[in-house]
């Protein structure tokens, strides 16, 4: 029975004259889309065979294709009521209730959570933290000095800097990871990142054949209640379970909150401002729109802050790789930018938020960086949760919603009339459709971190361009190769520092 709904399932988008490639029996695109190099160059590839909306399988679930901007305007936006939740895969799911975190929550835990983080990244917020940013910033600029006009990763740099702004400024933690490299938090947090989990064979599983969801469901539960009571029984034994990257992670962090909770000390970081509305009692949610409650529970902050680490630390070390890429090919762009930082800061002043704010070449040059390179192919996605019309066309609850930003982001219609494939910071300055520009996402459930990762793009820039001259290494271009796991990274940034006269 289960063969012949999946023959009929695959008639979905033929019903509905929405075009795609043919589904591979049993397995959908899945199979495609988990074997190929790169998830977001095949996603580009079907948009130019079959245009801005067109159709795919995941296993069984219909999964729309879109970089029609008005359409994910009103998926996004203007009906994101419909739309409120990310696709989760089923580990995911189990980690909903009181486990569940800002990317992962649905629905009314989503809101309450959103309401308490969001004023977390206010500018008043942000501003408290660049003495934080700065100290980290500092430590790499030292780090710098040591390279001697020698040409070397500066991308293994980068991820040691942002990995450690967000153990200061979430955690509160000074790990001094920038010096050691066989530092114990940096090991772990790399290994983090290590894994995809939707690469896991039993998520795999899970998108093909959905009805074992409930069975694969009850053998994690039961395997985690096996691992908690052994815990307690058998201390010792469970030492290498502990050592699972993410289980260390998350118990560091809920250490940093016992320890919190027992000084009553305070302190200026993400941490504290979440821990001021958390609480160890049950939270329920309301069907009705109505917030019942505006606290969080102690164990969705642990978990918040567990993501903001994975959210914060691979996609800004990324875009600072990137954005050097570019300013080592082009010295025209980084002579531009070493003018207007010059102007706007001297070393003995404090780099602070007001100064980075003035800089607006350097928004343009960020805004064209984040354009022209892929983050993520699998980011911006959402789940109706209801039945609607979006364009003319009927959306069934439960389908997906991808959007192909990278589609966008090189559309002509949308960035021309200068080539979408050269890189003009200046075309920024004009107008474009509210949906044009979307490496954060868009709309209520967009990137809670945008600014606080803006902030830290802009300080580190300036403080490496007004000390140095970026040069082009021997290697740069083989560095430059991409691989993809859940986001699209190069492999090295291979460049040479030359020290600037002032
Ligand atoms: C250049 C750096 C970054 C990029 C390109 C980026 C990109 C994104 C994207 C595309 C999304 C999905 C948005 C959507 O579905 O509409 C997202 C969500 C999110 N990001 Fe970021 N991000 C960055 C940095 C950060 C940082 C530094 C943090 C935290 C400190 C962070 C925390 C989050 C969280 C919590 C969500 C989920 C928001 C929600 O569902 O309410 N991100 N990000």
């Amino acid at each position: 029975a289960y063969l012949w709904t999946l023959k009929s399932r695959y008639h979905y988008f033929e019903r509905r004259n929405i075009p795609g490639p043919r589904p591979k029996f049993f397995f959908g695109h899945y199979l495609t889309l988990w074997s190929t190099p790169s998830y977001s160059r095949t996603i580009q590839g079907w948009n130019r065979k079959y245009g801005p909306i067109y159709g795919l399988f995941e296993g069984t679930r219909p999964m729309y294709v879109v970089s029609d901007v008005e359409f994910l305007q009103e998926v996004f936006i203007k009906q994101f009521s419909s739309f409120h939740s990310r696709r989760n895969h089923f580990l995911q799911a189990i980690l909903q209730k009181k486990g569940a975190n800002l990317f992962s929550a649905k629905a009314n835990q989503w809101r309450r959570q959103r309401h308490v983080i969001n004023p977390t990244f206010t500018t008043l917020k942000l501003k408290t933290m660049t003495p934080l940013m700065n100290k980290c910033i500092e430590s790499m600029m030292s780090k710098l000095n040591e390279t001697n006009c020698k040409e070397f990763n500066i991308y293994a740099m980068y991820k040691r800097l942002t990995m450690d702004v967000i153990w200061h400024c979430a955690f509160g933690i000074d790990t001094d990871m920038q010096n050691d490299i066989n530092n114990i938090y940096m090991q772990k947090s790399m290994a983090c990142f290590a894994t995809d989990a939707e690469k896991v064979f039993i998520v795999k599983l899970s998108n093909v054949m959905p009805f074992l969801i409930p069975l694969l469901t009850r053998v994690i539960n039961i395997r985690i209640s096996v691992v908690n009571q052994l815990r307690t029984l058998l201390p010792k034994l469970m030492h290498d379970v502990e050592d699972i990257p993410a289980l260390w992670i998350i118990k560091q962090v809920e250490n940093v909150v016992k320890e919190r909770l027992t000084s009553g000390k305070r302190h200026v970081d993400l941490l504290q401002l979440m821990l001021d509305a958390a609480t160890y009692d049950e939270i329920k949610e309301h069907d009705t729109d109505e917030l019942t409650s505006k606290h969080l529970h102690y164990t969705e902050v642990v978990m918040n802050v567990f993501l903001f680490m994975l959210a914060g630390f691979e996609t800004t070390s990324t875009f600072l790789a990137y954005s050097t890429y570019v300013l080592a090919t082009r010295s025209d762009i980084q002579n531009k930018l070493q003018i207007e930082i010059d102007e706007n800061w001297q070393e003995d002043q404090e780099l602070d938020y007001e100064k980075i704010a003035d800089m607006e070449y350097m928004d343009l040059f960020i805004r064209e960086v984040l354009r022209m390179y892929r983050s993520s192919g699998r980011a911006s996605t959402r789940i109706s949760n209801q039945a609607t019309t979006i364009c003319g066309h009927q959306i069934d609850e439960g389908c997906v919603i991808l959007a192909d930003v990278a589609s966008i982001h090189y559309n002509v219609d949308l960035w021309g009339p200068e080539d979408p494939n050269v890189f003009i910071p200046e075309r920024h300055k004009t107008k474009r459709h509210p949906l044009a520009y979307m490496p954060f996402g868009v709309g209520p459930r967009n990137c809670v971190g945008m600014r606080f990762a803006l902030m830290e793009l802009k300080m580190c820039l300036t403080r490496v361009l007004h000390k140095y001259n970026i040069l082009p290494g021997t290697n740069l271009d083989i560095g430059m190769t991409r691989q993809e796991s859940f986001i699209v990274t190069p492999e090295a940034i291979n460049i040479r520092l030359e020290k600037r006269e002032h």
